[in-house]
C-alpha cells in the first residue's frame, strides 16, 4: 500500500507556483491577487480561509481577506460581490462556502464574474468544463486529478465509483473522469446516500472517491483487493480527549480499507491540501488570463 501524500504534492505544487511568481516580478508584473470573503465565524471556514491566505503569503501572491457579519443581507453581499468584479487589482476571489442558511448560495454563486471565478462554480465555468474547454476546475476535483497524475496511477480501462453528488466535489468529480483522453479517463459510476446496495457497486471498483461527509463510511468488506481509494471527507467528530476537542476523519475506515489499498489517501493531510494549492493554481491562471487580454 502506497500512502497518496497530499501534503507533500501540495507543497510541490506550491514550490512550482513560486518560481512562476518569482518570474512574473522579474518581468516587473503584477503578481497574481487572490480575495476571499468569508460571511461569519464557523470554525472550520475561518481554517481554511486562514490557511488560503497564509498559502497566499507564502507563495508571493497578494491577497485581500473580506471577513463579512453573519448578519449581512443578501443585498449586501451582492453589492460586495460586484467590487470585487470590477475591482481590476483582484485577479480571482471565492466565497467560503457553506453561507449562513438566510443567503441564497446559488445567487451569490451566480453573481461571481466568471472570469475571477478562481473556484469554478458559476454555471459558465461548470458547462465550459463539461465541454473540454478552458475553464477553471473546482479545485477539489482538480487536486484529485492532480494526484492521479503524479502517482500515475492508471485510469484507462478502469472503473472509477465516486460516492457523493455536490456540486463543490461528487457532481464535478465525475464529469472530469468520464473526459476522453484527459488524466482520470475512465468508466465512471456516481453514487450517493441513495444509492441501494452501494457495496456491490464499490466492490467492482478500481478507483473510489468518496466525498459523502459520512465518517468511516467506507469499510473494509466495501473493496476489492487493490483499489486505489481517494478520500474526500473532513468531518470534525467531537473526542474530548483531543486537543482541539474533535478529530477530522474521513470517510474511508483507513484502518480496515488501507489493508486491502494499493494506494490511499489520508485524512488529514490527504485531499484537504491539494484543495488549497489547486485554489492557487486557478488564480495563477486567472492572473495569466488577463495578462494575455490587456
Ligand atoms: N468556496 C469554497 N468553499 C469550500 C470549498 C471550496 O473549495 N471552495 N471546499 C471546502 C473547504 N475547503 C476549502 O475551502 C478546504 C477543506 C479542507 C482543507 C484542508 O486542508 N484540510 C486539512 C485539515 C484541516 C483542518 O480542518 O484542521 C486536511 O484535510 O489535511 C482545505 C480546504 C468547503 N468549502
Amino acid at each position: 500500500m502506497q500512502l497518496l501524500d497530499g501534503k507533500k504534492i501540495s507543497n510541490d505544487i506550491k514550490n512550482e507556483i513560486t518560481v512562476e511568481v518569482q518570474k512574473m516580478k522579474d518581468r516587473g508584473e503584477k503578481v497574481p491577487h487572490l480575495a476571499a470573503v468569508l460571511v461569519g465565524n464557523n470554525g472550520a471556514s475561518l481554517t481554511y480561509v486562514g490557511s488560503k491566505v497564509r498559502s497566499c503569503e507564502q507563495i508571493g501572491f497578494e491577497s485581500t481577506l473580506l471577513h463579512l457579519e453573519d448578519t449581512i443581507t443578501e443585498e449586501e453581499l451582492l453589492v460586495k460581490i460586484d467590487e470585487l468584479n470590477q475591482n481590476d487589482e483582484i485577479d480571482g476571489f471565492i466565497v467560503q462556502l457553506p453561507l449562513p442558511k438566510h443567503i441564497d448560495e446559488q445567487k451569490i454563486l451566480m453573481a461571481i464574474d466568471s472570469s475571477k471565478d478562481v473556484d469554478g462554480f458559476h454555471p459558465e465555468n461548470f458547462g465550459k468544463m463539461a465541454m473540454d474547454m478552458e475553464s477553471f476546475i473546482p479545485a477539489t476535483p482538480y487536486g484529485i486529478l492532480e494526484l492521479i497524475e503524479r502517482y500515475k496511477i492508471e485510469t484507462s480501462g478502469k472503473h472509477t465509483v465516486v460516492i457523493g453528488r455536490s456540486h463543490i466535489v461528487g457532481r464535478p468529480m465525475s464529469i472530469l473522469l468520464s473526459r476522453k483522453g484527459y488524466p482520470g479517463d475512465s468508466t465512471v459510476t456516481l453514487t450517493h446516500s441513495r444509492t441501494e446496495n452501494i457495496a456491490e457497486i464499490t466492490r467492482s471498483a478500481d478507483i473510489i472517491i468518496s466525498a459523502l461527509g459520512v465518517p468511516n463510511f467506507l469499510k473494509g468488506d466495501m473493496v476489492k483487493e487493490g483499489v486505489v481509494v481517494i478520500d474526500v471527507g473532513i468531518t470534525r467528530v467531537p473526542d474530548a480527549t483531543a486537543e482541539k476537542g474533535y478529530v477530522i476523519t474521513g470517510d474511508v475506515d483507513f484502518e480496515e480499507v488501507s489493508k486491502k489499498a494499493s494506494f490511499i489517501t489520508p485524512v488529514p493531510g490527504g485531499v484537504g491540501p491539494m484543495t488549497i494549492a489547486m485554489l492557487l493554481k486557478n488564480t495563477l491562471l486567472a492572473r495569466e488570463r488577463r495578462m494575455k487580454k490587456q
